[in-house]
């Protein structure tokens, strides 16, 4: 196999030089080579997709359905083949990666649907005579960044919107995922759609991303990753202007009361907090539990820890896979060193040495931990948890809102009132109750408040607010 490269105006085209792509289970395993652009391709996609705009915003609602139902079909056909390489790739479990590719399917299909059902509105002016029409017209041209941690899902609950309400992509994945993006490229690319439409620009953040957030013709950046470079993204996109959608980290909460059922409790944290190796925006890290069932909790978390089977993403039974790299697993031990030092106890997170040479830990708890240590205020994102004893429901409602982040908020009880008081109270954009507080539905709004998001809500109906423009228009008959 040759370099898989990069697709601008409808053709695929070399970069400025290549990458190989490497398996996180087996670092012998080499998935491929793929082209890295630098500031010169970006600059070719944007001037492909300007040239394609004019075009691709007046198609109709069945041309843009045609396509977004053909990709759907395809990836759900292909769900095994791609969801394996999606866990060759980024290192969470076979089931979760077919998982992945059928939900990517299911976001195709979705806004497949959300292209028929484009809606305006009319009103009666105010003055006599005159009619009112509220339409919502695309934005342009939007350039899309992505992380690594949902290789396939995440581009496409960006890139099905985007089409669907008409507007053209630049599309860069995080560099250590080409392979998904190829692959869904690659679909697009026979969907239908007019050259430069859709233009997969792969490299590096600090080249293809930067020339993106700067290309003045792209009036539109939705972005997931660090609350660091999310920062950064927003501050050049109000330097031009540019419309801007940010997802980021959070530092989820579940609460366990008194009351839970404690299967439910801790099938829900264990879950959380360590299934896809943790390495989820919606991972609980904080696990905040009432006195009367601190102590069966941990013992019922460590014991499934004792048990969780870590190995190669492609093994079968295999329930967590690798950390996707040495510098998350490094960053993931140097946090374990910290929560250490600041005096909390260590259940698990040994590094593991398996027949396969990959970034491999053992899925860890901190316990006796205070929600002001480091561990407990900024993310991790590995398969790190921990355990924070609160006296009663009012105590936990209060340590699971004090944090910077918003995004997912869960509580395990069997009180009808004080789960209805949760979901009122909880300063966060998701909220479940007796649900892990991972793993979300594709055709509902996805996102949160504080530092976990910024911007219109991604995902469902909703997501026509950032991908579309308001126009009201006049008219005397
Ligand atoms: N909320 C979430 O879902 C995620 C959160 N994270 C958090 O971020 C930490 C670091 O992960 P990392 O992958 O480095 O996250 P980043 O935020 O750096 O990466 C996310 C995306 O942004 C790109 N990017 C990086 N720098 C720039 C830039 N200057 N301009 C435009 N785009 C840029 C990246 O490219 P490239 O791939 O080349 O770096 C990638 O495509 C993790 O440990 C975790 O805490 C990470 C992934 C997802
Ligand atoms: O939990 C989910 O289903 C989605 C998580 C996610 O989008 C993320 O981690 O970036």
């Amino acid at each position: 196999m040759g370099v898989q490269q990069n697709y601008i105006g409808g053709k695929w085209t070399d970069g400025a030089t290549a990458k190989d792509n490497v398996n996180p289970s087996d670092l012998k395993d080499v998935i491929g080579s793929y082209a890295q652009a630098d500031a010169t391709g970006v600059a070719a996609a944007v001037d492909a997709a300007k040239a394609a705009a004019h075009g691709w915003n007046r198609s109709t609602p069945q041309q843009r359905y045609d396509v977004l139902e053909f990709v759907g079909n395809e990836i759900m056909a292909r769900r095994e083949e791609l969801g394996r390489l999606l866990s060759r790739e980024e290192g969470k479990t076979l089931p979760e990666g077919i998982g992945e590719a059928t939900r990517a399917a299911q976001i195709f299909k979705f806004f497949a649907g959300e292209a028929l059902r484009i809606q305006g509105e009319k009103l009666a002016s105010v003055r006599p005579g005159v009619e009112v029409e509220i339409t919502r017209e695309p934005v342009g041209i939007v350039g899309i960044i992505t992380p690594w941690n949902f290789p396939i899902a995440i581009p496409a609950w960006k890139i099905a919107p985007a089409l669907a309400y008409g507007n053209c992509v630049v599309f860069k994945p995080a560099d250590l995922v080409p392979g998904c993006a190829w692959a869904l490229a690659e679909i697009l690319s026979r969907a239908g759609l007019p050259e430069g439409v859709f233009n997969l620009v792969m490299g590096r953040g600090s080249v293809v991303g930067e020339a993106i957030l700067n290309a003045d013709a792209l009036g539109a950046i939705s972005f997931t990753g660090s609350v660091e470079t999310g920062k950064h993204v927003a501050a050049t996109c109000a330097g031009r202007l540019a419309k801007v959608q940010l997802e980021m980290g959070g530092k989820n909460p579940f609460v366990v009361l008194d009351d839970a059922d404690l299967n439910v409790a801790v099938n829900c944290a264990v879950n959380s907090a360590f299934f896809s190796t943790g390495q989820r925006c919606t991972a609980s890290s904080r696990l905040i539990v009432t006195e009367g069932i601190h102590d069966k909790f941990v013992k019922a978390m460590s014991d499934r820890i004792g048990t969780l089977k870590v190995d190669d993403a492609l093994a079968e039974g295999t329930e967590i896979g690798p950390v996707v790299d040495e510098n998350q697993l490094k960053q993931d031990m140097d946090y374990l060193e910290i929560g250490r030092k600041e005096g909390a106890k260590l259940i698990g997170g040994d590094r593991l040495t398996l027949s396969k040479d990959g970034y491999y830990m053992k899925p860890a708890l901190f316990t006796e931990t205070t929600n002001d240590m480091r561990i407990n205020r900024e993310e991790i994102f590995g398969p790190v948890a921990s355990v924070i004893r609160v006296k009663d429901y009012d105590e936990a409602l209060a340590v699971a809102n004090d944090t910077s982040f918003g995004l997912s908020s869960g509580i395990a009880t069997t009180s009808l009132k004080l789960a209805s008081d949760f979901k009122r109270n909880a300063e966060a954009g998701m909220v479940m109750v007796n649900l892990p507080t991972a793993g979300v539905d594709y055709h509902v709004p996805f996102g949160g408040r504080k530092g976990s998001s910024y911007g219109p809500r991604e995902q469902g109906r909703y997501a026509a607010e950032f991908y579309t423009t308001v126009k009201t228009a006049y008219i005397q008959p």
